[in-house]
């Protein structure tokens, strides 16, 4: 299948608004698929997998253009740049589509679009990496193996140092590989639905072209791959699923403590979210609750709040309630009111990269501190809405020991809180590493995203030591 006309064309603009202005790709990519009713379904997925696979090899690809072309990256006009950067990826990564079309079509595209004057330089870089491409002289590993890990995962250096600082080489690599590799949708399917609910779900599920499979980690939890989209999915109006990373299942299984305590069944609890749009962990804590207790779901603003409701609307749940408000400003009225806080916090996001391609462009190393600066700051303020006795759920969706063990380790050294074993709360695959009270999930390592959790109880006596 060629890729020609509006759709490359189509490609070249969403990586221009990406990669030149700045808009989010999983937005821009949403936008243009929603908005573009394509007669060829293949059209879609291309359009999708070339502008993802482009942002995602985008350090390698940029390294290869500027091994072969005089002018660098860097230098290259915006439109012959990105042109540039698609063509690489479909010479590389696309051995379905002939090298000739690729070439080809890009030198009318920058004739199209005005450029006429450099279609032979388009044309002499893309055929002399379609030569070369076999000989490619990469960085060495033996010389510079944060260099050569950079490029051959396209992630920038001072993350991968980071990493292999945080967590060796090895496992590094795994996770480089892990955070490339295609992973399939995962959903939660609400545990209260009756057997013949269930039943008639997968079965409908089956008639679609999607192929769904259950996770390992947990009964209710299903994969799903190849879906163009998941609000035409069985199901998806009538609120039996939602989408959600199994990490993110886990905090609540942690958080509620049903795996094994209580006999899995937990009993009226208070809860309070206070990081909580759109709603995944407070959503699947209220269903826990099997609609008793409360949950309250907090959030920033307006805007947040709104998709909160939403999310509750459409899976129909009694015990949430969803509200605005600054986790960074005590409320009086919360204090010593939950039995259960979860402090979700914003994080540096590395462990779902995986699905947003561009966070590892856009994050700064500089940020971090920002951050950590942050989640102190809330953390200083909500500790006080857990009750004597009662736990604080502290996670994050990232891989930065600063923003999770040594922010734990903070946390301890100045609250009244204990480290509880997470074992009794985990599949029997995570059971081991979770025997401390905290639990580091990697991509490529275990089969979720990269996620971090620690349950910490607060002491009987309340005070601050
Ligand atoms: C990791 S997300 C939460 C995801 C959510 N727990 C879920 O499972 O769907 C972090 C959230 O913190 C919110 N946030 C950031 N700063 C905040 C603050 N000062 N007070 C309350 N919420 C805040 C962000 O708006 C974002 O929705």
């Amino acid at each position: 299948m060629l890729i020609v006309g509006n759709t490359r064309e189509l490609i070249l603009d969403m990586l221009m608004e990406i990669l030149e202005k700045g808009s989010y790709s999983h937005l821009v990519i949403r936008d243009v698929l929603d908005k573009y009713n394509y007669s060829d379904p293949r059209d879609k997925s291309l359009v999708k997998r070339v502008t993802e696979g482009t942002l995602e090899r985008l350090i390698q690809i940029d390294y290869i253009l500027d091994t072969f072309s005089k002018v660098p990256v860097s230098k290259m006009k915006p439109l012959i740049r990105n042109l540039l950067r698609m063509s690489v990826y479909q010479l590389l990564f696309m051995e379905s589509i002939p090298a000739s079309a690729v070439i080809n079509e890009a030198v009318k595209l920058s004739g199209k679009r005005g450029l006429k004057g450099l279609s032979g330089f388009v044309n002499g870089v893309l055929r002399n990496i379609e030569r070369e491409k076999e000989r490619i002289p990469y960085p060495e590993r033996d010389k510079d193996a944060v260099k050569y890990l950079s490029v051959q995962y396209s992630m920038p250096e001072w993350l991968v140092y980071k990493w292999i600082d945080a967590y060796g080489q090895e496992k590094t690599q795994r996770v480089l590989e892990g955070l490339l590799q295609e992973r399939p949708v995962s959903v939660r399917l609400k545990e209260s639905l009756g057997e013949k609910e269930k039943e008639g779900w997968i079965s409908a599920m089956q008639k679609t072209k999607v192929h769904l499979k259950k996770h390992p980690y947990l009964s209710y939890a299903y994969e799903i791959s190849g879906a163009e989209g998941i609000r035409n999915l069985p199901g998806f109006a009538e609120g039996y699923f939602t989408v959600q990373d199994v990490s993110s299942m886990l905090v609540t299984e942690a958080a509620v403590g049903t795996m094994e305590e209580d006999g899995g069944a937990p009993e009226e609890k208070m809860v309070l979210d206070v990081c909580a749009a759109p709603g995944g962990k407070s959503m699947h804590i209220a269903e826990k609750l099997n609609g008793t207790g409360k949950v309250i779901a907090r959030d920033l603003s307006e805007y947040k709040v709104s998709l909160i409701r939403d999310n509750i609307g459409r899976m129909g749940y009694a015990n949430i309630e969803a509200q605005v408000a600054d986790a960074r400003q005590f409320d009086q009225e919360m204090r010593g009111w939950a039995d259960l806080v979860l402090a979700d916090l914003p994080c540096s996001g590395f462990g779902s990269m995986g699905k947003k391609r561009d966070i590892k462009y856009r994050a700064r190393e500089e940020a971090l501190e920002e951050l950590i600066l942050l989640q102190r700051r809330i953390l200083d303020t909500i500790w006080q809405y857990v009750k004597p006795g009662g736990v604080l759920l502290y996670s994050t969706c990232t891989m930065n020991p600063d923003e999770n063990e040594h922010m734990v380790e903070w946390f301890l050294e100045h609250y009244p809180f204990t480290p509880e074993d997470l074992s009794p709360f985990l599949p029997d695959a995570l059971k081991e590493e979770g025997r401390s009270s905290m639990l580091q999930l990697f991509p490529g390592i275990h089969k979720t995203d990269g996620f971090f959790l620690a349950r910490l109880r607060r002491k009987e006596d309340g005070k601050a030591d």
